[in-house]
């Protein structure tokens, strides 16, 4: 399980900005340390546990690019067209033989080059004249072909350990004609969220009650960075319950998270539970929405394990916007794999905005193209931090930093879109 040090996250009653909790979260926390080997299909997501070497050459032969003639380039004329006698053909998949010179191979994409011929011409560049190809000038020196190991050279290092599997990586090792991989074991994170006035779907809804969407969210966020996830329900306003439940969970997982009961009021008792029977580092943040953010580590009884903890605000858009600023790259460093910040796009603000300095905000904006053809980004009418539909009405987040006191119509601001998000 996560060896984390409450040093680790150590810090005053002040707002801690989001890079500090990071760092600070990057430069102690071990990655899981268990592997597997498995089949490259069920790679997509995981993270390599080790480096891969090219097993084999990418391509792994000379080969023609087209359809079209195979020459060596010695025989074109030095200035207007070639008469070349066409000999011999070359599909895709056919032994290349070889030529002496002096005459055009018919060759197809993918195709082994004759031994000796160095350039393709493309068929719709040339003129046939019988069994005689009438080639133009021009063309260059090894055009239209593809020499081994161009891609990759055999040898080569393809993917490092701590690469995200994706389609593109998966693509890569199967022309390598890899199998399977090694990756990481998944992280396992259970996920409670709290709340007495909160029910699950599926459950009739008393008075003062509302579904719970927060575990949800948690979820299928969860779900995308490939953790192994297992769902603890909701826990009750109850700091002896949320407290036992939470050291329960520590046994046999990498991390803990929690929705709500992180804030200051006498109610919440998720930051309480945690200092009850594990220890709590920091929790206020320097992010709006989500501030109280709690994080921890909190020991399994008997002493041997231990789990992370963080504990999200209970508001929706507070839950979304923190789990992609904080459990996301705290998950992928848990997981092996290399933090990286999304790649904010600059778009031009189609709004006023006032904040305070010192904290971070996050905008929800819909993107639209401006009557320039400029992209730009439209703020969301409501910015309640429970309002749902605000999520699902818009595109992304536009980023202020913390020194930022007002935005002006016009301006250029960062957007980061949901699809980096999650
Ligand atoms: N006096 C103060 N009050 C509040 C502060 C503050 O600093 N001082 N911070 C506000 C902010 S910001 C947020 S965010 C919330 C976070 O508080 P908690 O983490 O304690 O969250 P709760 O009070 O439990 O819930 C907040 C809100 O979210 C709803 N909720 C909770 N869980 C779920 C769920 N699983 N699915 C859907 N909705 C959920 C809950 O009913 C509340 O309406 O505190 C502010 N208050
Ligand atoms: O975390 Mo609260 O949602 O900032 O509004």
């Amino acid at each position: 399980m996560a060896q984390l040090s409450s040093d680790q996250f150590a810090f005053g009653g002040q707002l801690l900005s989001i890079e500090d909790a990071l760092d600070r979260v990057a430069a102690g926390l071990p990655p899981v340390a268990g592997t597997e080997s498995v089949p490259l299909l069920d790679a997509d997501g995981r993270v390599l546990a080790a480096d891969i070497a090219a097993p084999v050459s990418l391509p792994p032969f000379f080969n023609s690019a087209v359809d079209g003639y195979a020459v060596r380039f010695a025989d074109l004329a030095a200035s207007g067209e070639t008469r070349l006698p066409v000999s011999g053909r070359v599909p895709a998949g056919a032994a290349a033989g070889a030529t002496a010179g002096g005459v055009a191979v018919r060759i197809f994409t993918g195709a082994p080059m004759p031994e000796g011929c160095d350039t393709v011409f493309m068929q719709e560049d040339v003129r046939l004249d019988g069994e005689t190809i009438i080639l133009p000038q021009g063309l260059s020196a090894g055009a239209n072909c593809r020499p081994a190991g161009e891609d990759l050279p055999r040898g080569a290092q393809a993917l490092s350990s701590g690469r995200v599997m994706t389609p593109e990586t998966i693509a890569l090792a199967a022309a390598l004609g890899l199998t399977h991989v090694t990756v990481r074991r998944r992280v396992r994170v259970a996920v409670f969220s709290t709340g007495n006035e909160i029910v699950s779907p599926g459950t009739p809804l008393g008075p003062a009650q509302l579904y719970d969407s927060n575990r949800f969210t948690m979820q299928a966020l969860l779900r995308r960075l490939g953790a192994d996830i297992t769902d603890l329900g909701i826990l009750p306003d109850d700091r002896a319950a949320i407290a036992a439940a939470l050291s329960a969970a520590a046994g046999g997982h990498d991390l803990i998270l929690t929705s709500g009961g992180v804030s200051t009021g006498e109610e919440d008792h998720v930051k309480a539970a945690v200092e009850a029977v594990g220890s709590l580092t920091f929790w206020r943040l320097a992010i709006k929405p989500g501030r109280p953010v709690a994080m921890g580590v909190i020991p399994a009884p008997g002493g041997a394990e231990q789990a992370a903890f963080i504990g999200l605000p209970g508001n929706p858009v507070a839950v979304f916007v923190t789990f992609a600023h904080v459990v996301r790259p705290f998950l992928t460093v848990l997981a092996g794999a290399k933090p990286e910040r999304p790649m904010a796009l600059p778009v031009r603000a189609a709004f006023p905005y006032k904040k305070k300095a010192g904290r971070r905000e996050y905008v929800r904006v819909a993107l639209r193209r401006g009557a320039d053809g400029v992209m730009e980004a439209v703020k969301h009418p409501r910015d309640g931090a429970g309002v749902i539909t605000s999520l699902t009405e818009t595109d992304g987040l536009v980023e202020l930093p913390e020194p930022v006191e007002r935005v002006a119509p016009g301006e250029t601001v960062a957007f980061l879109s949901y699809a980096l998000l999650r």
